[in-house]
């Protein structure tokens, strides 16, 4: 058992007791939880295989059930697709076809054997096999490891198409645009882990390969500039067409760092300073000439160069003519302004002409102007048209930039673009009229003349420079008298926390279907397409569950939010996932939760490994992050035939423990449950074995919850856990009112970017509305603000009264875990910050708060701390806000900021 694991195992009171007993082991990667289960699972998968099994090694099963969460039939499959009847290769064709192995570092060896065990062009193969420090193959581009597999498969026989059916990719025509998107990263960083982690599970190393691969690229991204001069080397084929010996003379391995975006520049200023480069040093493959930012008259119109596939685009090939000078790409004509006007196209190029290319980055586009406008006066010669796009990667939360080109633009829109919108007009003439008339003052306008406040220090608080639209108007409510006067119904929001496995999606999936808040026909759809894949029983959790990781994999990976209502309340539903690796969002999600619902599986054996994992993990999380209600729903009794008595047992367990956890008996619940049936959900259950529960149902028990006391006039503070795009506005932000109140057209100061916006309108949970206050959910268009400014995690709040930015705190904190000076990650909210318990002045007494003991060198779980802690970069952060103190991967502490 390891020293972590140890330490979780413990009651508090028996650490403070036995402490001089502590032992540390390591010698056991598994806990005796996986351990147990991994036995069993490699049993039954032999079983399953039969006389098959010898054909697969115990390790080789091992390594599927881990990867698989132990799912014993997903299993089977695999091994038996890997090992015991492997799929034949093709053969090997032309030699662009040579074929070879694409092994991406950011998936698991099972991934590889899974997704990518398909023969590949080896250009593609060799070119991707390093990625972090690979450049695309020359002809294509920009790329990515998932891009890779889909435009790959393209050029082979087997088509990955299926594993990309829930990815809209913008309706582009296929044979007109180039997309690459890279692979589907969980939201905000999994895990903590800042310090010198102890053994990390496999599902921990994937995901810091992930993000270390994401630094790198970051590191990467001042190579920018170099790639960009390099954009003609892009396509390095001669004459000949497609000179493989050329290609590896200019190793791309430069030129493929654009993918994290930290620090790109703005891509007029990257295409002007490219220019500028490129004149000076002209390369072989960009002779001086042309340079000019418009072709010679006597030139031939610009080639339509770049099509749709990527096998077409690399046959954009010199002619004979041109033999002598190594032609740049369109692709690279198009990122390098160049009129490459001395290269013939193809016939089929000309039937095909191109109208543009999307590029996706791995990443926010810094420095990029987000909202489509024309690139200046000066480099509109060099590129006619670009947009940064911000949207949707398939079903699932996470969005993605799109960098959309679109050269040759007619004429006629440039000129659309060069004059005011229509909008535009209107909106300039009301805001002109408003001026002159001297009548109104919004409170944006007011804001703006008094910012920045008092207290700010770093807060610019600037005049919105990129756009130069009026200010959007305000109605000058008085919000909390209109809060008074309405009588809406109350909003409330809840986390759904537990043990991985203990029914919780389903549960949730159940009760919105129960609610008609999702219909039988959805459920029936999602039952077909999960009994495709052998996890017909996870239909329901596929309510919540949209992604498609989450449902290969059978969990939840990051918070699903949806809503309902009862006859008195609007519910948000924060449905956290279970699985150790992923507690950050689960922290997410509980710092916007009023009251939380613990899941407990009865199953036998399931709800004791569980009081060992994360039903204690979760439940002291939530209490130190505030949430002092807990509605424990008793799941999964159908499967020990409703027996009272295993419920007696395990509320009387639950019960103590809570209360060890500082939860009052009477904001404890229990309610028996099957969130498979939907017995007790929404409906008393009719079965009869179920009969000795006449208490309430969880919707009830919901119902009678008082949501936590609003902040209704404090300072207002948001904190966003979206950020994307939409029509309404370039950035859009959705989250929770933790404090204070909005209204349209107030002015917002966005933190740590100390950047100002306004609100053009707002939706207050999910309805469009003129106001909203604390408690409610938020979805907020904003104007005057570019979208690099606003981040997942960040703090918009009144710029007269600012939350400021700190990179040192002190705090009060439980410990969960042993501490010492050390790294942690701090947690709070979607906010993830590296930094270090720099100091830790006293022990306290947990009960009154006064110092016991000062200056301890090391503070035992279990023990109240004021520690103070260093981070690495200034973050919005303020007292009364509380945090969770993270460290290779384990809680270390939670508390509240002083
Ligand atoms: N028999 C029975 N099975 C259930 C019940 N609730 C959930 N399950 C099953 O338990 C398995 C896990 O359910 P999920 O809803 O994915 O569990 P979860 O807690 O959301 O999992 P994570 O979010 O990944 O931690 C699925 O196979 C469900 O069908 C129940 O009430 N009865």
């Amino acid at each position: 058992m390891s020293r972590h694991q140890y330490i979780r195992n413990l009651d508090y009171q028996d650490v403070l007791d036995e402490y001089e007993g502590y032992s540390d082991e390591e010698d056991d990667e598994l806990s005796p939880e996986d351990r147990e289960l991994m036995t069993q699972g490699t049993a039954a998968v032999q079983a399953a295989l039969g006389v098959e099994a010898s054909k697969v090694t115990v390790a080789q099963i091992e390594e599927a059930l881990w990867h698989y969460y132990y799912d014993v039939d997903k299993s089977v499959a695999y091994l038996i697709s890997k090992f015991v009847n492997p799929a034949p290769k093709p053969a090997k064709t032309q030699p662009h076809q040579r074929t070879g192995k694409l092994a991406t570092r950011a998936f698991s060896t099972v991934d590889h054997a899974l997704l990518l065990d398909h023969d590949l062009p080896t250009d593609w193969a060799t070119k991707t096999s390093n990625l972090t420090d690979a450049a695309p193959p020359a002809t294509l581009g920009f790329s990515s490891s998932v891009g890779s597999r889909c435009q790959a498969s393209s050029r082979t026989g087997p088509s990955l198409a299926h594993l990309f059916h829930d990815m809209p990719w913008g309706n582009v025509p296929a044979h007109r645009s180039t997309t690459f998107v890279p692979p589907l990263t969980p939201r905000g960083g999994l895990l903590g882990g800042s310090g010198t982690a102890p053994k990390m599970s496999k599902l921990q190393a994937l995901a810091a390969a992930r993000k270390k691969k994401a630094q790198e690229q970051s590191a990467a991204s001042n190579a920018v500039a170099e790639a960009v001069v390099g954009l003609n080397e892009l396509s390095v084929r001669d004459a000949a067409g497609g000179n493989e010996g050329a290609a590896a003379a200019n190793p791309p391995s430069k030129r493929f760092k654009t993918s994290a975006a930290t620090s790109l520049g703005s891509l007029p200023s990257l295409l002007a300073s490219k220019s500028q480069t490129a004149a000076a040093r002209p390369s072989p493959g960009e002779a001086p000439e042309r340079l000019p930012s418009a072709p010679p008259p006597t030139q031939p119109a610009p080639s339509p160069g770049l099509r749709g596939t990527p096998a077409e685009s690399c046959e954009a090939t010199a002619t004979a003519d041109d033999a002598t000078t190594t032609a740049p790409s369109s692709f690279g004509d198009v990122l390098s302004g160049i009129r490459s006007s001395a290269r013939p196209t193809t016939a089929a190029a000309e039937s095909k002409p191109w109208d543009r290319v999307e590029i996706d980055f791995d990443g926010p586009l810094y420095g990029v102007d987000g909202r489509g406008k024309a690139p200046p006066e000066d480099d509109r010669s060099s590129l006619d048209w670009f947009e940064v796009r911000r949207r949707k990667r398939g079903d699932s939360d996470l969005y993605e930039d799109v960098v959309v080109l679109f050269p040759n633009l007619p004429q006629s829109a440039r000129d659309a673009f060069a004059k005011p919108s229509p909008d535009d007009i209107v909106l300039a003439a009301q805001a002109k009229s408003q001026t002159k008339a001297g009548q109104k003052t919004t409170p944006a306008s007011k804001a703006k003349k008094t910012a920045p406040a008092a207290g700010t220090g770093d807060a610019k608080a600037e005049e919105p420079k990129a756009v130069e639209a009026p200010l959007p108007k305000s109605r000058n409510l008085d919000v909390l008298s209109e809060f008074e006067k309405h009588k809406g119904k109350k909003s409330a929001s809840f986390v759904v926390v537990g043990h991985v496995d203990a029914g919780k999606s389903t549960m949730m999936g159940r009760l919105l279907l129960d609610l008609s808040v999702v219909d039988q026909r959805t459920v029936e759809k999602l039952r077909k397409e999960a009994q495709t894949i052998g996890k017909s029983s996870f239909a329901l959790a596929w309510v919540l569950d949209q992604r498609a990781e989450e449902r290969t994999r059978g969990v939840t990976i990051d918070i699903a939010t949806n809503r309902f209502e009862t006859d008195k309340t609007i519910f948000t539903v924060l449905d956290a996932p279970g699985h150790q690796d992923f507690i950050p969002n689960m922290i997410a999600g509980a710092s916007q939760a009023d009251f939380a619902i613990l899941v407990i599986d009865a199953g036998v054996g399931a709800f004791e490994a569980g009081l060992k994992g994360q039903t204690r993990e979760h439940s002291l999380l939530i209490r130190s992050m505030g949430v002092s209600r807990i509605i424990v729903a008793v799941n999964k009794l159908d499967m020990v035939s409703w027996s009272q008595e295993r419920f007696e047992e395990i509320k009387n367990q639950m019960a103590g423990f809570l209360s060890m956890a500082s939860f009052q008996a009477k904001n404890i619940s229990f309610v028996p449950v099957s969130g498979l049936y939907g017995d007790n959900l929404v409906r008393r259950s009719a079965n009869p074995a179920a009969a000795w529960y006449t208490g309430p149902t969880l919707v009830e028990e919901l119902e009678s919850s008082e949501p936590s006391a609003r902040a209704l006039t404090n300072p207002l503070r948001i904190t966003a856990s979206e950020v994307y795009r939409t029509m309404q506005s370039p950035v859009t932000v959705a989250g929770r009112v933790d404090a204070g109140s909005l209204q349209v057209g107030d002015a917002l100061l966005v933190q740590p970017s100390g950047e100002k916006a306004y609100v053009k309108s707002l939706l207050a949970d999910d309805a469009p509305a003129e106001w909203a206050v604390a408690g409610q959910s938020v979805v907020l268009h904003l104007s005057h603000i570019d979208p690099i400014h606003v981040r997942v995690g960040d703090i918009i709040c009144d710029p007269a009264k600012p939350v400021a930015r700190s990179d040192r705190f002190t705090m009060k904190a439980l410990a969960f875990d042993f501490l010492t000076p050390m790294q942690v990650d701090v947690h709070r909210g979607r906010l993830h910050a590296a930094g270090r318990i720099d100091a830790i002045p006293a022990l306290l007494d947990k009960v009154t708060g006064a110092v016991a003991n000062k200056k301890p060198k090391i503070v035992k779980p279990g023990t109240v701390a004021r520690i103070v802690v260093q981070l690495e970069a200034p973050v919005p952060l303020e007292a009364g806000q509380r945090v969770v103190l993270r460290s290779g991967g384990q809680t270390v502490a939670a508390g509240l900021l002083e």
